[in-house]
């Protein structure tokens, strides 16, 4: 289990997240979604490690977190000029891992190098990197951006399987289907802060309260240009 503690986040003087506190359990797959800005990516690198607290605490079974113990795929996967695939994969070290197996499923054609692959294929090879650590905790930003139809069904698919396994995940997503079929738990990051936060008895309210809270922040703006007319 991640256990956070009135967790602040700055940079500079800006406060990205004020005094959060929250709970993320094993074996199940949890879904943060917040708008542009929100402190998504912000949160994920605190709890990966890569983004030092202002104040706070982030434990996991109790003490404080270690990268160890987390694989994360970043909105945007970086990789060196001239590698292939193969020679990306390589970096991790993990002899169980069964590579031509798991390319059944991911296609890659993994010894060209990756300036050649398209924005899909990326993430394809920076999850298939991710899966390969088999780290307890799995951080996932925007997992499913960029992945063709194909893709995206193997990838839920691997999440279930691996949620079975024992693993806790954390995803963000601007999809709310994606997030609700596949999700355990969702949080909607706002205000610097975790404003709701729901589990699969309750997802429908939350939908409700969140789209309600966009239609709020936005109805000044859309009567000033359009009247006072339906705008969804
Ligand atoms: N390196 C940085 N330096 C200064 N401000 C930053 C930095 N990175 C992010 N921010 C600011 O922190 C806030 C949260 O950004 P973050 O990337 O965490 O949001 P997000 O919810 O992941 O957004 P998106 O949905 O657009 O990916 C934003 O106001 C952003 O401008």
């Amino acid at each position: 289990m991640i256990i956070i503690k009135s967790l602040t986040l700055k940079y500079g003087k800006k406060t990205v997240i004020d005094n959060l506190s929250v709970q993320f359990d094993a074996n199940k797959i949890h879904g943060i979604v917040g708008l542009n800005g929100a402190g998504k990516t912000t949160l994920l690198n605190a709890i990966f490690r890569i983004k030092k607290p202002a104040a706070g605490h982030i434990y996991w079974n109790e003490a404080e977190i270690s990268r160890k113990q987390i694989s994360m795929l970043p909105t945007e996967p970086f990789f060196y000029d001239n590698i292939t695939g193969k020679e990306y994969l390589d970096i991790f070290q993990e002899p169980n891992f069964e590579l031509n197996k798991w390319n059944a499923l991911f296609k890659l054609p993994l010894k060209e190098i990756t300036d050649t692959y398209s924005t899909g294929m990326k993430k394809k090879l920076a999850l298939m990197a991710v899966i390969k650590q088999n780290k307890p905790i799995m951080i996932l930003d925007e997992p499913f951006n960029g992945l063709d139809l194909e893709t995206t069904r193997i990838v839920r698919s691997i999440l279930l399987q691996m949620k079975l396994q024992g693993k806790t995940i954390i995803i963000t997503s601007h999809v709310m289907e994606t997030l609700t079929n596949l999700c355990d738990k969702l949080y909607h990051l706002s205000e610097k802060n975790i404003l709701e936060q729901a589990d699969k008895s309750n997802f429908d309210t939350f939908e409700q309260s969140l789209f309600q809270n966009i239609e709020e922040r936005n109805k000044t703006a859309f009567n000033d240009l359009f009247g006072q007319s339906e705008h969804n």
